[in-house]
């Protein structure tokens, strides 16, 4: 029997999205292994940085008193390497060799450096200084922070620059977002195992390591990704097991309407149907429900519908459960190339762009076809057609997103 649906449009089904209650969780891990994890926390220089005064070159420490009518002789009283400190004061025309990095003593007022300097011929316990410098060139203690200043915002994704400020602080821990946990079920018959023989009327399940790639790229956990034939049985007892133990169960296929699509039957059994039909294209049968707290997100089959419903439908859940707003620039965008297609439904095309004279120039990326994978290695953004009876004019002002991870 077949079952009608009732479409809404792709901003409505982003709405219906949004509005669930997804609590993004967090965990704190060790700062080694925090590159691109969102920190959960606003991070705060504990003390000030630099925590002591220290010298910026390699040179010899001297008092403020004495720092007048060079060239002139010094007597050397000592030297401070990187780490050591010096519990002695400077008494007049006394100097200490100090290194780059290291603690400078209370009572020295500058720094200067090796290359003024000349050996005094039979006197290593002297220094002759023949000029002084403008610069001091000791960096005051908390000259970068003060102890509570903000160093790193909630909300951001942590890179190597982030970790070494962490690290600086000699912090080894922090907290993130968790990754969302994924699972993934690719369905289909014709699915081929990968390494197996080619065969008439199979194909090689070219959707699964897509969604992998996509769901770990934007900062989710793949806990598991499998292939499985149409068989409402099989699909029912995977769904029940992956779902009890991940955020988001993705699946791929087997949702329209045909006689083996039990994706279908599983959302319309499931304790709460978001949408089973867009009013759009690629992807009209994209479909979300939860089932026992889980949110299943079922994409077309078809390889350019299940990349784009990735990134409208998948991507921006992704992104909440870590605590932050779709990674999809979305921009007006000028269309450079006539599109002459006419659409009952909106179209979301895949598309290349450019940004010139602060304008982004959007055009297709070879094939607008539903089933066609060719372009989606190259494809650096996604753009709306509207539905319409006339073709789109040339230069029209059209919704994009840009991808994120492409350039
Ligand atoms: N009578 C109707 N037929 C169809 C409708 C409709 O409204 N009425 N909608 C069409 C549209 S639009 C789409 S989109 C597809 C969606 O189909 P499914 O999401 O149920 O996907 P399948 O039928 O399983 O497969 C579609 C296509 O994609 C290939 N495929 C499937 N899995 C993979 C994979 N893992 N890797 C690569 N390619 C895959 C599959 O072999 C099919 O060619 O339904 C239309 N039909
Ligand atoms: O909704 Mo489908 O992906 O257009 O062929």
């Amino acid at each position: 029997m077949l079952i009608r649906r009732h479409p809404i449009t792709l901003e409505e089904a982003q709405a219906k999205l949004a509005q669930l209650d997804l609590t993004p969780k967090t965990e704190t891990i060790p700062v080694a292994q925090a590159n691109h994890r969102i920190l959960a926390q606003d991070l705060k220089a504990a003390y000030d940085y630099p925590n002591f005064r220290r010298s910026g070159y390699d040179g010899y420490a001297l008092r403020a008193a004495d720092d007048h009518d060079f060239p002139k002789i010094f007597h050397v009283v000592g030297e401070i390497q990187a780490g050591a400190t010096f519990d002695r004061s400077l008494g007049e025309n006394e100097v200490v060799r100090i290194m780059t990095g290291a603690f400078v003593p209370d009572d020295a007022a500058k720094v200067i450096m090796l290359e003024q300097t000349r050996e005094v011929p039979d006197h290593p316990e002297q220094i002759k200084i023949m000029t002084t410098q403008k610069k001091d060139n000791i960096t005051p203690a908390g000259s970068e922070f003060k102890a509570g200043d903000l160093l790193i915002a909630a909300g951001s994704e942590l890179n190597p620059g982030g970790l070494s400020l962490i690290s600086a602080f000699g912090q080894t821990s922090v907290t993130v977002y968790a990754k969302p946990k994924v699972a993934i079920i690719t369905t289909g018959t014709e699915l081929l195992q990968p390494g197996a023989k080619p065969q008439p009327g199979k194909i090689f399940n070219s959707n699964g390591p897509l969604i992998a790639n996509l769901v770990a790229e934007n900062g989710g956990e793949v806990t598991e990704s499998i292939q499985i034939a149409d068989d409402y049985q099989l699909l029912q007892t995977n769904l029940k097991r992956l779902q009890a133990t991940n955020d988001i169960v993705i699946t791929d296929g087997g949702v329209s309407v045909g006689d083996f699509d039990y994706l279908a039957t599983a959302a319309r059994e499931a304790d709460q149907l978001i949408f089973n039909k867009l009013k759009m294209r690629p992807g009209s049968v994209t479909t979300a429900f939860i089932d026992h707290n889980t949110l299943i997100m079922a994409l077309s089959g078809n390889p350019g519908a299940c990349y784009t419903g990735f990134y409208l439908f998948v991507e921006p859940v992704l992104s909440r459960l870590q605590g932050r707003a779709s990674q999809c620039q979305k921009v007006t965008a000028t269309l450079s190339r006539f599109y002459p297609k006419t659409n009952g439904y909106d179209k979301v095309l895949r598309g290349t762009y450019q940004f010139k004279a602060g304008d982004y120039q959007v055009q297709l990326n070879g094939s607008d076809v539903s089933g066609a994978l060719g372009n989606l290695q190259s494809t650096t953004c996604l753009f709306k057609i509207p539905h319409s009876h006339e073709p789109l004019p040339l230069y029209s002002q059209v919704e994009t997103w840009l991808l994120p991870y492409k350039s």
